[in-house]
């Protein structure tokens, strides 16, 4: 259902998501309260729409940031290891943090784009809030600049990994860099499915790709999209 959603705050933001069934975890609701949007969205912070964030990058709409944590919300304990791939301003970097943190037991969450200016960007908005300088202060959040089609070995396994960006394929490497059990969560332009002849035909789809604890893959094409593509790094 189509529900246009926004609030003069942060928290009546998130509150009138909940309430249109657009976000339905609690944990993410709270998670999502804990970070206030208008450091990271240049305009109109508190509605739900994508903004530019500079770069050719979007910070996604506050719904499909919900979204995304609720597919991995399983993945999502405090101490789990998070790679969130074409992290652009740092939002959903700080909120994934905040599902993998409680006092006494902190995850970490690894944010990679590949532009550097975006990552200067995303640091210099978590620095905006107590709870986000303390993150990153205690290396709970940490951004690296690189391609992120190759995942950032030096930190797997992760138990969830978040692409924010379409790719051409299912990339082999992300999937490598999970744990098992672990959950990846990655739009991608035009991946064959053998149980869906349809999909060759184009589109972009969320696919969820689980590793179970025996180490066997599991692949399910869940929604369509429309994300900015995963691309070589600008020269220059
Ligand atoms: N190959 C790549 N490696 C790393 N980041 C990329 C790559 N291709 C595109 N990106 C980044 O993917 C991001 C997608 S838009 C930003 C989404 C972010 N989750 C947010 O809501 O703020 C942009 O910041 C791009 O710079």
């Amino acid at each position: 259902m189509a529900w246009y959603c926004s609030g003069s705050t942060n928290t009546e933001l998130i509150e009138n998501l909940f309430k249109a069934g657009l976000i339905r975890d609690e944990r993410v609701k709270d998670a999502m309260i804990g970070v206030d949007r208008a450091h990271y969205a240049p305009s109109r912070a508190y509605s739900d729409s994508p903004q530019p964030i500079g770069h050719g990058a979007t910070i996604s709409a506050p719904h499909m940031h919900g979204h995304a944590c609720e597919y991995l919300i399983d993945y999502l304990k405090p101490g789990s290891r998070v790679l969130d791939i074409g992290s652009g301003s740092g939002y959903l970097t700080h909120v994934l943090a905040n599902l993998v943190t409680s006092p006494g037991n902190q995850g970490q969450v690894i944010g990679i784009d590949h532009i550097t200016e975006l990552t200067d960007l995303a640091r210099t908005n978590m620095d905006k809030s107590k709870t986000g300088s303390e993150l990153l202060a205690s290396q709970t959040v940490k951004f690296i600049t690189g391609d992120g089609r190759l995942g950032w070995k030096e930190g797997a396994p992760y138990d969830a990994i978040h692409v924010g960006a379409a790719a051409d394929k299912l990339h082999p490497t992300l999937v490598d860099q999970l744990r098992a059990p672990g959950r990846l969560f990655i739009p991608v332009e035009t991946e064959d499915d053998e149980n869906d002849r349809d999909s060759i035909s184009g589109g972009q789809y969320i696919w969820v790709v689980d590793k179970k604890e025996d180490g066997s893959i599991h692949k399910e094409k869940v929604f369509q999209v429309s994300y900015v593509p995963l691309t070589d790094a600008p020269k220059g």
